[in-house]
């Protein structure tokens, strides 16, 4: 397999062989059994604390496309929920299909929505840098929100109008003045459980909170996603039609809900 990607010959089913943790204990996406969700008591409502300033570049990065924001400082970040201390923002990212009826990573009762929002964020009350958090237990944190097919999302919008600027793998754009609480439904009702990155290198070092409620996207919307070239500029063109590795065992794990 030359470099990862989501086709025939270099997708989910042939990561393990370069990254074997992809048969681990705690990898992600899960398909999410509701009646087997234990309700927790304990667990505090989600607060997310975002600065639009914080928000730097759009890019294309060959495997999806999101925000990166400033994370040298702790201006953004993410507490409460089943974190302990303050999770400093770090992008944001989608995951979508080739048609409407997939394209989520995580399942509900089987169901899959039409794409996902994942919402980065690393322990930066414990380690120094994301890559080092990215290699412990407790050193993410991503937030998941569900896109259900309808009407237009007019804060998704901010982000889809910009597409056609960073069609190429590698393109990236300013994009600051954004916050994406706005992209955050009305309940922030949620599932947490421990799992892992869902793309290469799979590390297992993420706790994932999962939103109940999803938010809307009109198939025009997600057909701007699927227009994104997953090669770089002069390359043969190969279009980004689905980035989402699908439901891994759970191996005993517990899924909690608020
Ligand atoms: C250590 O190598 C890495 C360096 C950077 C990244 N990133 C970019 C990825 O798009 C990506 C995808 C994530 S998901 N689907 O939420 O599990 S999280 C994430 S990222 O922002 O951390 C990942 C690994
Ligand atoms: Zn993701």
């Amino acid at each position: 397999m030359l470099h990862w990607g989501y086709d025939e010959h270099n997708g989910p089913a042939r990561w393990k062989e370069v990254f074997p943790v992809a048969n681990g204990d705690r990898q992600s996406p899960i398909d999410i059994k509701t009646e087997e969700t234990k309700y927790d008591p304990a667990l505090p409502p989600i607060s997310p604390n975002y600065d639009p300033t914080s928000a730097k570049i759009i890019l294309n990065n060959g495997h999806s496309t999101g925000v990166e924001f400033d994370d040298t400082e702790n201006k953004s970040v993410l507490r409460g929920g089943p974190l302990t201390g303050s999770y400093r923002l770090r992008q944001i990212h989608f995951h979508w299909g080739a048609s409407d009826d997939i394209g989520s990573e995580h399942a509900v009762d089987g169901k899959k929505y039409a794409a996902e929002l994942h919402v980065v964020h690393w322990n930066s009350d414990k380690y120094s840098t994301f890559v080092e958090a990215a290699r412990q237990r407790d050193g993410l944190a991503v937030m998941a929100v569900f896109l259900k097919i309808g009407e237009s999302n007019s804060q998704l919008k901010k982000i889809t109008d910009r597409l056609d600027t960073i069609r190429a793998k590698g393109k990236q754009a300013l994009f600051t003045n954004f916050d994406p609480s706005c992209l955050l439904p009305h309940s922030l009702d949620y599932w947490t459980y421990l799992g892992s990155l869902t793309v290469p290198p799979l590390l297992e070092s993420v706790i994932w909170i999962i939103l109940r409620e999803p938010i809307s996207v009109s198939s025009e919307q997600l057909t701007k996603f699927r227009s994104l070239l997953c090669t770089a500029e002069g390359e043969g063109a190969c279009r980004m039609l689905r980035n989402y590795r699908p439901p891994q065992p759970l191996k005993g794990r517990e899924v909690r809900r608020n």
